[in-house]
């Protein structure tokens, strides 16, 4: 048996099958779609104005090229979220360190990278590991801010497994402040996002920080 679920409001052009026989949800997100035409012209212009025409072979294809570059970018994988029953009735942390995140700041449209520590204290159901970082790619594959990124990946995680407490912690280095601007090279932005438990307990809050690496 499977149904269909549209995810809430905020990200409305997702949508999620669910099958309730093996706990699974098919979890697709769609982003309105990249008009590969339209971007790909866009670039050709966005060139001449920088006064660049397509005067050698490696240009000659950029305008293409970028266009599709954009659609991957913003496109995340297609995923299960498998669950299993927490049948050993685990009841400390589970943690991922060191997720790498890549995204796209959306004031520059430039890179930022780096990596997510999320964890969870788990309740009825435990999530398959690598699906942490499946749900930091949902949401990182888009034009993003570092702080609403770090607060959609524990809001979703939060919302379909129902754990007692998430925790995510994002560290980043946007290319923004590095490459441009401030020129900030090397300066990683630190930002967490803390729900149930791991919020409203200090131990428990403390204890994420500590296995996370960061100091709280
Ligand atoms: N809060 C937040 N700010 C970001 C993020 N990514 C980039 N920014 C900042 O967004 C701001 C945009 O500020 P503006 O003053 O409009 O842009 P700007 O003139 O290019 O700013 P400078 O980078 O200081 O040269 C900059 O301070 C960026 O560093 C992010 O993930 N979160
Ligand atoms: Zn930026």
């Amino acid at each position: 048996m499977s149904e269909t679920v549209t995810q809430p409001a905020g990200d409305p052009s997702s949508v999620a099958s669910l099958d309730h026989q093996h706990r699974r949800l098919r979890v697709v997100r769609g982003r309105g779609g990249v008009d590969l035409d339209a971007a790909e012209r866009a670039v050709t212009d966005l060139l001449i104005a920088l006064g660049r025409q397509a005067e050698s072979e490696h240009l000659a294809d950029t305008p293409r090229r970028v266009a599709r570059a954009y659609a991957e970018l913003l496109a995340p994988r297609e995923f299960d979220l498998t669950t299993f029953p927490n049948e050993e009735g685990y009841d400390e942390l589970v943690l991922a360190r060191d997720i790498p995140v890549q995204s796209l700041c959306e004031h520059h449209l430039l890179p930022f990278q780096g990596v997510a520590h999320v964890g969870y204290l788990p309740g009825d159901r435990i999530l398959g590991l690598s699906k942490l970082a499946r749900v930091v790619e949902l949401f990182a594959r888009d034009l993003q801010v570092q702080e609403r990124l770090t607060k959609q990946v524990a809001g979703w995680l939060q919302e379909h497994l129902a754990p007692r407490g998430v925790g995510v912690v994002i560290e980043a280095e946007h290319l923004c402040m590095s490459m441009r601007g401030v020129q900030a090279r090397g300066s990683r932005t630190v930002t967490s996002a803390m729900q149930g438990l791991l919020r409203e307990d200090a131990r428990s809050r403390q204890e994420f920080f500590a296995l996370a690496g960061v100091s709280s």
